[in-house]
């Protein structure tokens, strides 16, 4: 299958950070990829380079087999960015129009305004519309070209569970079309509701690329939590952190551990089992990326998780 984007080795660094460690990465032709990360996980950062507004430190950035910071490459693909500050006197119609004029092949004005349940507002002033039309509006102008390949920075932060289901219809139908989308979110239902695949970003680094109903079962972990002073070895640990007087340990099977935990007859009080959050989660893929096993290794946490754990 053709590729339309693709990261080798690439590396983005500022100053002392290092947003991006050595990102391999294909985007092939048709695809819907949703790209997952906590805060500063280097989702903005890759999309930048693939679009061309930054370019890698070290390794390289292709798109449509050629360079990013080329601006005849760059009008086959549309992008939406985290921030985007429309001009408030201007009315709808002006700005899809606007946009529009840089393309070739325009899409459709009406057409476009409808797949964002947008119709009607075409005689709107942007300062009149409500935060989630604006944001729509933002998202619209990225299909305005009618462009091969589209980049969406959080597509629906800050809108109502109306506006996102609306902005979620316009990308399939552009998908279903054949379009190819890659975007961000903090959210795994996000990316479930549209994307087959799944790429998990964390530090910089990209922790996995998966279907999401693997990546689902991967970070479906849970978080034990209980007073002890200490711990016996106990199966399936992927991660260890002490706060507040408690240890908390994520696993993917806490029947399992409670049940060596009660074997164990170690005392303990006050133990509480809950989903994990995705941030755990991650820190649990982190952790098993790097350790041999975490099928034996036991709760006792070494220093090297008791680190990364706090990380
Ligand atoms: N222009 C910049 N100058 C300095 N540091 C930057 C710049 N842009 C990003 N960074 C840093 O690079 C890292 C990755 O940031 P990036 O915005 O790519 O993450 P992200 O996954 O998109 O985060 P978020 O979900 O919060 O948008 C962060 O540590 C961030 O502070």
């Amino acid at each position: 299958m053709t590729v339309l984007a693709r990261a080798v080795e690439a590396s983005r660094r500022y100053g002392d950070v290092l947003a991006l460690d050595r990102v391999s990465l294909d985007i092939r032709a048709g695809e819907l990829v949703g790209l997952l990360g906590p805060n500063g996980a280097g989702k903005s950062t890759l999309i930048n380079l693939f679009a061309g507004l930054r370019r890698p430190t070290s390794g390289t950035v292709e798109l449509l087999g050629g360079s990013p910071a080329d601006p005849v490459t760059r009008r086959a693909i549309g992008v939406t960015p985290q921030e985007t500050g429309l001009p408030e006197s201007l009315r709808v119609g002006e700005i899809v129009a606007f946009a529009a004029a840089h393309y070739p092949r325009p899409a459709d004005r009406d057409e476009l305004l409808a797949r964002f349940g947008l119709d009607g507002l075409v005689r709107r002033q942007v300062g009149g519309l409500s935060g989630g039309q604006r944001r729509r509006l933002a998202v619209a102008l990225a299909f305005a070209g009618d462009p091969r390949l589209v980049f969406l920075d959080e597509p629906t932060t800050g809108l109502d569970v109306e506006a996102r289901r609306a902005l979620w219809d316009g990308v399939r139908a552009f998908h279903e079309a054949g379009g190819t989308v890659l975007l961000t979110s903090h959210y795994l239902e996000e990316i479930e509701a549209l994307a087959e695949r799944v790429v998990v970003v964390g530090e910089g680094r990209v922790l996995a690329d998966d279907t999401v109903r693997a990546i689902r079962e991967t970070v479906g972990v849970r978080r034990v939590s209980l007073v002890a002073d200490d711990l016996p070895e106990l199966p399936g640990v992927s991660g260890v952190e002490r706060s507040d007087g408690r240890i908390h340990l994520v696993t993917p099977d806490s029947d399992r551990l409670v049940t060596a935990l009660v074997l164990s007859g170690v005392p303990f009080s006050g133990l509480e089992i809950r989903p994990a959050t995705l941030e755990e989660a991650f820190l649990a893929i982190t952790a098993r990326r790097t350790e041999p096993s975490d099928e034996t290794r036991g709760a006792g946490p070494s220093d090297e998780t008791k680190e990364r754990s706090h990380a």
